[in-house]
C-alpha cells in the first residue's frame, strides 16, 4: 500500500507526521529486519519507553497506543463465545504482550460478562508487567445508564479504568435500527458522555458508530460536543468496513483538520474487515494522525473481523520508515503465543496463509525459494519469525514438498545426519520427487525411510523395474514384474499367489531363479495418513547354502540377509524390500566368490 499517495488534501496538520523523529524514539534506524538478539533488544526498548499514561494526552506524538478487542469485537464473531477463566488468560496474555488498552467486554450483555470483565480490571489491570506496564481496562456500552452503570461497575477496579460508549452516526443506522433524528443522537451523546464523567470515569471513549458511512456535516459537531462533555478518545469506526484506505484516511485528517478541540483528545481507528481492507484502513487512519489503533489478535471479529494486531503491529515496526516514525509499546515476542491461545480458546482456527501467524507465513516450499533461503534469508523473508517468537524446526522455514529442488533436500538430509551428493543425491533426489508428488507433505520420517531405502542398499545386481499387480475377493492375486539385471538387460516374469505380495515375490524368483526361504516380513507405517510411507523389512535365507562361523559359539550358521523397501505403495515396498534382501545375498563375498562372480552366476541363472 502506497499510503504516500493515498491522501488527496494533505492537511498541515500531517505535515508534522513525517518530521524526524525525536532522537530516542528511533529503536532501529536500519530498515532491514532485525535477527534474534537485536530483535529481543529492541522489544525490550520498546516497552521501556513506552510514554506516560494520560487519556486525553500522549506525550510522545509518535507514540501510537494498541487498543485490543480481541475479547469484545472479537468475541462477537460467530462461535467464539469463551469462558470467564479464558478471558481471564487471554487478558494477562494481551497485557504480558503489551497492548496500552484491553476492551474486556460488554458487562451490559450478561452478568457473566460483567464478572468476566470485573475480574480481569481486578486482576490485570492492577498487575505491573515487568517494566511497571500496566494496561487501561476497558468496558463497551451503549448510550444508555444502564449499560454505562454496569460498565463503570466492572472496570472500575482496574488501576486505570476506561469505559467506551457508542451510538451510531449514519442517517441508515438512525433511520432504520435506532430510528432517532440527529438531534435527538446528539444529545444522548453529549448527556451520556457527561453522565459517566459525573459517575467519576475519567477516562471515556466515544465511537460514533458507523463514522465511514456519516455525514461529516453531522459528525464534526457531535464529536466537538462529546469532547466538550468529557470524552478523551473518539474512536472512528468504519464499522462495515466499506472505506477505502484513501477515504478513512482522509477522514482522519479531516477530523483532525475540522474539529473544535480535538487537540484535547486522541483519535483512535476501529476498522472491519469486510472489504478485506481492515489493516490498509488502520495504517492510513494512523499515517493520517490516529494515535490509538484498535485491532485484535487473528483479526477476529463481527463478520469478516477487525483489523489484526499482528499485523498492523509488525507493519508499523518493519515500515516505519514509511509511516512516520511511529512506533508502538508492544513486545512482538509474545505475537505467535497470543495467537495460538486465541485460537485454541475460541475455536476460530487461522487459513494457514494468514499474514504473519498463519502456518505458512514463514515456510517455504519451492526450490527456488528455498535455496535463496539457504543462501540468505534476506532473500525471502521480511521479517525474522524470532521476531514474533515463533521458533521453527528448521532454520530455514524449509518444507519439503514436490516443488522442492535439490539443495533444501541436501540441506534436509544434513540436517538428519547424513551428507550426500553427486549421483547419491541424484538417486534420493529421484525417489524423493516420486513420493513428492502423490503426498502433500513430505515428513523427516519420510526421507529417512526413502533415505535407508535408497542409501543403505547392497551392491544392486536386480532393481525393480515396473509392477502390476490384480487382487481381490475373486480369486488368486497375479503379479507381473519386470526386473533389470547388472547389464542392464529386462527380466519379465509372471505369477499367481495367495496374495498380491506372495504373487509378486514368485515372480521375482521365476527370474532370479535361486530358491530362497523367506524367514521374516514386517511392514509398518512410517508416517500418518493415508498416504503414508510403508516401511518394509524381510529377512531371507538361500537354500542348501552360505554358512557362516558364528562369533560367538564358533559354530557354522546358515547365513541370512535382510532388506528394507519404502514406497506409499504396499506392494511396491515388499518387492523393494525382497530385491534388496536378493541382492545382498547375491553380493555376499565369502573367500571362494567375488562380487562380479556373483553378478556371473546372476545373468546366468536369468
Ligand atoms: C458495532 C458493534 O459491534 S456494537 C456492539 C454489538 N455487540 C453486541 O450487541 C453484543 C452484546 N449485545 C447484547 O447482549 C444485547 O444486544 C443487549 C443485552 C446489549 C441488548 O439486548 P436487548 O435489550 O434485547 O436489545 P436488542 O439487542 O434486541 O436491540 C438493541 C437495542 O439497543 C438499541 N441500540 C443500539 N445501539 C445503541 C446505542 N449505541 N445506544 C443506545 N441504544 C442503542 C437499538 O436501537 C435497540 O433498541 P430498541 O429495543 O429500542 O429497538
Ligand atoms: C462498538 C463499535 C466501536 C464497533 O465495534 C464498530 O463500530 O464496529
Ligand atoms: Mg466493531
Amino acid at each position: 500500500m502506497a499510503l504516500s499517495l493515498t491522501l488527496a488534501n494533505p492537511n498541515p496538520l500531517l505535515s508534522s507526521l513525517t518530521k524526524p523523529s525525536l532522537s530516542r524514539r528511533i529503536l532501529n534506524p536500519n530498515p532491514s529486519f532485525p535477527r534474534t538478539r537485536s530483535t529481543a533488544a529492541s522489544a525490550a526498548r520498546c516497552s521501556l519507553l513506552r510514554p506516560d499514561y494520560t487519556p486525553s494526552h500522549i506525550p510522545d506524538p509518535n507514540y501510537v497506543r494498541i487498543f485490543d478487542t480481541t475479547l469484545r469485537d472479537g468475541e462477537q464473531s460467530p462461535g467464539a463465545t469463551m469462558t470467564s477463566p479464558e478471558k481471564l488468560a487471554v487478558a494477562r496474555q494481551l497485557s504480558r504482550l503489551g497492548v496500552d488498552v484491553i476492551e474486556a467486554g460488554f458487562p451490559a450483555s450478561s452478568p457473566d460478562d460483567l464478572e468476566a470483565v470485573r475480574s480481569i480490571a481486578l486482576e490485570v489491570g492492577n498487575t505491573p508487567e515487568e517494566g511497571g506496564h500496566v494496561p487501561v481496562i476497558c468496558g463497551l456500552a451503549r448510550c444508555n445508564a444502564r449499560d454505562i452503570d454496569r460498565a463503570w461497575e466492572a472496570v472500575r477496579g482496574a488501576r486505570k479504568p476506561r469505559v467506551h460508549v457508542f451510538i451510531a452516526t449514519s442517517d441508515i443506522h438512525l433511520e432504520h435500527k435506532l430510528k432517532m433524528s440527529r438531534d435527538e443522537v446528539a444529545r444522548i451523546a453529549r448527556e451520556m458522555v457527561a453522565y459517566l464523567r459525573k459517575l467519576g470515569c475519567q477516562d471515556i471513549e466515544f465511537s460514533p458508530e458507523d463514522a465511514g458511512r456519516s455525514d461529516r456535516g453531522f459528525l464534526y459537531p457531535l464529536l466537538e460536543e462529546v469532547i466538550l462533555a468529557g470524552a478523551t478518545t473518539l474512536n472512528i469506526p468504519d464499522t462495515v468496513g466499506y472505506t477505502l484506505p484513501s477515504e478513512f484516511g482522509q477522514l482522519i485528517a479531516d477530523i483532525k483538520a475540522n474539529t473544535r478541540g480535538i487537540e484535547n483528545a486522541i483519535i483512535s481507528t476501529h476498522c472491519q474487515n469486510d472489504l478485506g481492507l481492515a489493516t490498509a484502513n488502520t495504517l492510513a487512519g494512523a499515517y493520517a494522525g490516529a494515535r490509538q489503533l484498535e485491532v485484535t489478535v487473528n483479526g477476529i471479529g463481527e463478520r469478516a473481523g477487525n483489523a489484526s494486531l499482528e499485523e498492523v503491529v509488525m507493519a508499523i515496526k518493519y515500515r516505519k520508515d514509511q509511516i512516520g516514525g511511529l512506533y508502538t509499546g508492544i513486545n512482538t515476542k509474545h505475537i505467535s503465543m497470543s495467537s495460538k491461545m486465541v485460537t485454541e480458546y475460541t475455536g476460530l482456527v487461522i487459513q494457514p496463509h494468514k499474514a504473519i501467524v498463519g502456518a505458512n507465513a514463514f515456510a517455504h516450499e519451492s526450490g527456488i525459494h528455498q535455496d535463496g533461503m539457504l543462501k540468505f534469508k534476506g532473500t525471502y523473508e521480511i521479517m525474522s519469525p524470532d521476531d514474533i517468537g515463533l521458533s521453527r524446526s528448521n532454520e530455514s522455514g524449509i518444507v519439503l514438498g514436490k516443488l522442492s529442488g535439490r539443495h533444501a533436500l541436501r540441506s534436509k538430509l544434513s540436517e538428519l545426519g547424513y551428507y550426500i551428493d553427486g549421483k547419491e543425491l541424484d538417486d534420493v533426489f529421484k525417489r524423493f520427487k516420486e513420493v513428492a508428488e502423490k503426498k502433500k507433505r513430505v515428513s523427516d520420517d519420510d526421507i529417512e525411510a526413502l533415505i535407508s531405502n535408497e542409501l543403505f542398499q547392497p551392491k544392486v545386481i536386480w532393481s525393480l523395474c515396473d509392477l502390476q499387480i490384480t487382487s481381490g475377493t475373486l480369486g488368486l492375486s497375479t503379479a507381473t514384474v519386470k526386473l533389470i539385471g547388472v547389464d542392464g538387460e529386462e527380466k519379465v516374469a509372471c505369477s499367481v499367489g495367495t496374495g498380491p505380495v506372495d504373487a509378486a515375490y514368485k515372480a521375482i524368483d521365476s527370474i532370479v531363479q535361486i530358491p530362497v526361504t523367506l524367514l521374516e516380513y514386517a511392514m509398518n507405517a512410517v508416517t500418518e495418513g493415508i498416504d503414508a510411507i510403508a516401511s518394509t523389512r524381510v529377512v531371507i535365507r538361500r537354500e542348501n547354502s552360505h554358512t557362516a562361523t558364528h562369533a560367538g559359539t564358533g559354530e557354522n550358521v546358515q547365513r541370512t540377509f535382510s532388506g528394507t523397501g519404502a514406497d506409499m505403495d504396499v506392494v511396491v515396498s515388499s518387492v523393494r524390500a525382497y530385491v534388496s534382501a536378493l541382492n545382498k545375498m547375491l553380493g555376499f563375498r565369502d573367500r571362494s566368490s567375488s562380487l562380479e562372480d556373483c553378478a556371473k552366476q546372476v545373468v546366468r541363472t536369468g
